[in-house]
This record gives structure tokens, sequence and C-alpha cells, in this order.
């Protein structure tokens, strides 16, 4: 276990922020017992996004002691996750959780590869480093839908500390040529081409922005956890530790108060307690919130109780109510050489060139996005050329300048997120359709008491069956923008009435929009349909204790001195990409907690 602390100290165990504890069985321990921990006034699980502005936040006051901390290892010294194009390499590594969704019964049984950050930055370390605030419009729909006080009016001063403070935002350093031919294609169906997403608003076609800085990944690590804010006496962070569970003491008037973690290395490992003088603040994710709600007694009971844990409150909402940006998949249309970014994926010169220009300039397509342009559009839109079917779907828009779909532009052809690429001489541009309001609602719940099972993720995509159809239009969408000039001339598309008989690499690409039927798109949705990965709102905010988990100062409902923070509290998803509102929405909550013990304080005097 290594232990980054202020004072540069050296890696140490547990025992150094720690002390050694047997557990019990029940997760609610006698206060006298808590009295010898080691402890702190805040701790915060999980050195995500949230994470690492709470951490940076709440350890300002050099009077107050923080413990961060995180189960995978320092982002410092993962060298492919400084490099931005190189974030593909981070899949399926030790930086990231490796999920799996449950096998989902509407695409034909198959699971869905989940990757989440296991890193400190969490997944702001390991994503692809689109810098989006997203539509106003999204949270002043939460707002009427009950979120008091996360409208946008709030918020947008948290944005403005997020972009002041937070991962730096850039224009994407290095666009491939054939960008320009998709904006221009996308302007000629009647869009508007957008500079930037967040001050001209997101309805439009236009490159992303990035977090990016001098050629590197900006995480939320490398803004707030600089080595000026590690370096704060009272603020320790500890990586290569899982907390195991969260640890209560009853009150006077039998409400149970969050008095410490659970920490450990692994499985077999010595086990550790850790007291919060204030409070514990979950940070770990739209999957590990919910879970340790649920391992430390927080969940449905019945559910609990089956698995043997000791109910500490009844609370059947954690983990409902999950929203992930559900993708038709990677649609891959055939390019002419010489305008994508394939030389760099096929072959092995080209990418080592490109690696020196990064390594010894700080220049060249390793410093830039991999998806580098953005489409967002609304389904209901009648200009748009998604038929020639008319199909009913929901408007689930969050307001007029919010869209529910995007079409994410990575000039080269991938195959799985860039798990893998096609052989050699194959060109292509990657186009995935992505639903942002998706009708159907999943839920995480474990499967185990123990935090190394993963629990059973479930989104029940396409549950509702307007999120497929919604897919289909965005399928078809895609195709009638491939045959817009000038993008048709930069591409080498085959007009197909219906797919070929050998599984094609490049099909529906290659199909005629106006002749290949609902019926085929769908099915190939159905087959290479894959996360977006967005996930959200597993442990909602709101004031209905059956809908949300946490009210809204994030405290986690009957019990105290216990809050959520991060993007399982969204009350509903948001139309583009989370990570910055979820630095936006941290950097409030850091305000609500400070604001918080200031009150309890005023109320004792
Ligand atoms: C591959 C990929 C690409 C993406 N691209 C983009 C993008 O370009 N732009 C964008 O805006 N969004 C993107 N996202 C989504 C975005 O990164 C996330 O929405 C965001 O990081 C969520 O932040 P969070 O704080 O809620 O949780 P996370 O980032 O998941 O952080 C949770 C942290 O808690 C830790 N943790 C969990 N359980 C425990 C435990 N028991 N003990 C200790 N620590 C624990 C985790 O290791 C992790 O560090 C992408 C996501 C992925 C997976």
């Amino acid at each position: 276990m290594g232990v980054l602390t202020s004072k540069a100290a050296p890696v140490s165990g547990p025992s150094s922020i720690a002390t050694p504890w047997t557990p019990t069985v029940s997760s609610v321990v006698s206060k006298v017992e808590t009295e010898h921990w080691k402890s702190f006034d805040y701790i915060i699980v999980g050195g995500g996004p949230a994470g690492c502005v709470l951490a940076s936040r709440l350890s300002e006051d050099r009077t107050v002691s923080v413990l961060l901390v995180e189960a995978g290892k320092s982002h410092e010294g993962n060298l492919f996750s400084r490099i931005p194009l190189a974030w593909n390499k981070l899949l399926k590594s030790d930086a990231d959780w490796n999920y799996d969704t449950a096998p989902q019964e509407t695409i034909h049984g198959r699971t869905v590869y989940w990757p989440r950050g296991k890193i400190l930055g969490g997944t702001s370390s390991i994503n692809a480093m689109i810098y989006h605030q997203c539509p106003p419009d999204d949270f002043d729909a939460w707002e009427r839908r009950g979120a008091t006080g996360w409208g946008y009016a709030n918020l947008k001063h948290y944005f403005e500390k997020a972009l002041q403070d937070g991962p730096r935002k850039s224009k994407v350093p290095l666009l491939a040529p054939v960008c320009a031919a998709v904006l221009k294609a996308a302007e000629a169906l009647g869009l508007p081409i957008v500079n930037d997403f967040d001050t001209e608003g997101t309805l439009g076609a236009g490159p992303f922005a990035a977090a990016v800085h001098r050629a590197e990944r900006s995480s939320a690590a490398v803004a707030y956890l600089s080595k000026e804010v590690r370096s704060r006496p009272n603020l320790t962070v500890v990586v290569s530790t899982f907390t195991e569970r969260i640890l209560f003491t009853e009150d006077l008037d039998g409400v149970p108060r969050a008095i410490g973690v659970q920490l450990s290395t692994g499985p077999l490992a010595r086990r550790f307690a850790v007291r919060a003088k204030r409070e514990v603040i979950l940070c770990s994710g739209v999957v590990g919130s919910p879970q340790l709600l649920q391992l430390s007694g927080i969940g449905d009971a019945s559910q609990l109780e089956q698995l043997g844990i000791p109910v500490v409150r009844d609370l059947p909402s954690v983990g409902c109510g999950l929203l992930d940006h559900f993708s038709a998949g990677t649609l891959v249309l055939r390019a002419k050489p010489g305008c994508t970014w394939d030389h760099l994926t096929q072959n092995p010169l080209y990418a080592a060139l490109a690696m020196m220009k990064w390594l010894f300039f700080g220049r060249g397509p390793m410093a830039s996005l991999s998806a580098q342009i953005g489409i967002f559009t609304k389904l209901h839109d009648p200009s748009l050329p998604y038929g020639p079917t008319p199909l009913p779907i929901k408007d689930l828009t969050s307001g007029p300048n919010a869209p529910d779909l995007e079409f994410m532009v990575f000039p080269v052809a991938v195959i799985n997120y860039g798990l893998g690429f096609p052989r050699l001489g194959n060109y292509g541009i990657s186009v995935g359709a992505v639903l942002l309001k998706p009708a159907s609602t999943g839920t995480v719940s474990i499967r185990s008491s123990s935090v190394y099972d993963h629990p059973n993720i479930d989104p029940r995509y396409f549950e509702d069956e307007s999120d497929l159809k919604a897919l289909v239009r965005g399928t078809r969408f895609i195709l009638h923008l491939a045959r817009t000039a000038p993008l048709s001339s930069a591409l080498d598309l085959r007009n197909l009435s219906t797919a070929p008989q050998d599984p094609d690499f490049y099909w529906p690409g290659d199909a005629d929009p106006d002749k290949v039927s609902d019926e085929e798109l769908e099915a190939w949705v159905k087959t290479h349909a894959t996360s977006a990965l967005h996930p959200t709102s597993s442990a909602r905010m709101g004031t209905d204790l059956t809908t949300s988990a946490v009210d809204l100062r994030l405290r986690v409902h009957g019990v105290r001195s216990l809050r959520v923070v991060d993007a399982s509290v969204f009350p509903d998803q948001v139309s583009g990409h989370p990570c910055v509102p979820v630095i936006a929405i941290a950097e409030r909550a850091a305000d609500l907690v400070k604001s918080d013990f200031l009150a309890s304080q005023l109320a004792r005097s």
C-alpha cells in the first residue's frame, strides 16, 4: 500500500493512517470502541473527479484534517494516462475496474463492457478527455423536477470555478483532415457549426474541447491534487486501499451516524478502521457508491438480509434509477486513403514517429483527442434526415436548447473502443450514435457481502423500446450524413440495399439510407450496441425516499454524517459528457459541507 502524503512521506502501510481492527458482522460499532482509532475530520472514499475536488477544497482550511482513500494506484507514473491519444491502452489495464453488465435480454443476452477508472483521478484519468459542461437546460430540468438549488443559475459559479481550477480546457490540439469534411456535411444538412459547445450552445456540430494541457491529459487528479495541494500537512492521500464498508454508531435517538470506514488492501489482508470526526463522503462513482452503501447495510432490506448483511437503514432506492448513454455501436464508414489517422493504428513506424513527436516536442496526433467532432441533434427535429420511416419515439430532452442524440466522430476505423483495429489497408471513420436521454433505467446491486465481488450492473438497455427506435433513427442519420458533400467525396461507400451475406466490417456504412429497412438497422444495432460510458443516477438526489438515496444537500437519507458526491447523485442524465458536471457538483458540495459544519457549530453555541 502506498501513502502519498504531504511531507513527501515514504510509502507506508495502513498502520500509518488507520488502526488494526477485527471486523464484526454488523457495521454498527460502539462509540467507545472508535475512540482509540486514528481519526480525521473528513474521510473521502474514492479519488475520482468528485473525490479530488473535495479533498482539495476541504483541506484549504488548514485546521481541518482530510483523508482521501483510493482503491487504485497513483496516476503519476502511468505513462498511458498522460498521453491523450493512448487512452485506449488503459482499458482492461490495472487502472480499470473492468466491469461487465448483466446479460441484456434485449440485445441477444449480451453483456456490455463497462470500464471505470481505478486510479487516482478515477475515470477522469482514463477517459476520452472531452470537456463539456453540458447544456444549462439539463440543470434547469433537474431543478424543475425538484432538485432545488441545482439549477444552472446556482451551478454557473461552480462551472466557472471548475474552469479556473479544474482540468484545463483547450481546443482539440490537432484535427485529422477528414474532420473539415464532416463539419461541412453537417452544415449542409442544416446544422449550425459550433466552435465551443459550452459558450455557443450544444446543438450543432463542432470540434470537441479537450481536457488537455501542454500535450498531456489534464485529469481531476492533475488539476486538484497538485504537489502543492498534496503537500498540505492536513491532507493525506492513500492509494491502493479499498474501503470495504462504512462503519456507524447509533445516536441517542437511535439514528445511525457514520463514524468511519473499514479499510484493507485485499480480501485476505489485514483489516483497519479509521474514524471520521465530522463526515464520511462517498465519491466512489456510479458503481462504487451504491455498492458501498449496500455493503454497509443501507439499501433494500430484503436483499441485504438475503446476503446476511445486517440492515442499518432500509432504503430500496439505493442502486435504482441507473441511466446510461447507450450507443448504437461504432459504425465504420469506408474512407479514401490519406484523410484519416488509420496509418497510426496500422503502421508501427507512423505510431513510433508520432510517439517521438509527443515525447520530444509535445506535439502531434498523440497530444490530440480520438473522438474529435461532436454532432448534437434533437430526435424530433423534422428538418433532419432520420427517415424515411417515421418512428414513435419519446421526447425526453431537457429543454429547447438541449439535444437527445449525439454523434461522436473518430477519424479512424476502430473496433471495440480501440481495443482492436482493422488490418492494414482498411481506412475509415467511426461514428457512434449515442442516445443521451434514455427512457430505460437500471440497477446496481451487490451479489455478496464482499467489496471484492463486482456488483450486478443491470442497465436494462432497450427495456423501453423507444430507446432502440431512437438509435435506429440515429444510425440512418449517419448514413445520410456520409452521403452528403463534401464528406461523400472523402469516403468510398457502396450503396447496398441489403446486408452482404458475410458479416462485413463496413456494414451498415455501405447501406443506401433510402433503401435499407428498419429491421436491418435494428438487427445491426442489437448486435453492436454498446455503452457510451456515461452512467449516472444510481444513488439519486431528491426529496422522495422511494426514488432518491440522498437529500438535496447530498446527505444519505435516514443516517447522519454520510454524503454521496459523484455521478450517482445526478437526478437525471445530462445531454452531453458528464465529467465536468461531476466536478461542478463536487465544487458545490464542498461549499455545502463547509456551511453545514458552520451551521452545526452555531446551533451548538
Ligand atoms: C473510457 C471512458 C471514457 C470517458 N470519456 C469521457 C469524456 O471524454 N468526457 C467526459 O465528460 N466523461 C467521460 N467519461 C465519463 C466520466 O469520466 C465519468 O462520468 C466521471 O469520471 C465520473 O466521476 P465520478 O467521480 O462519479 O466517479 P469515478 O470517476 O468513477 O471515480 C470513482 C473513484 O472511486 C474509487 N473507488 C470506487 N470504489 C472504491 C472503494 N471501495 N474504495 C476506494 N476507492 C474506491 C475508484 O477507483 C475511482 O477512482 C468516460 C468514461 C469512460 C469509462
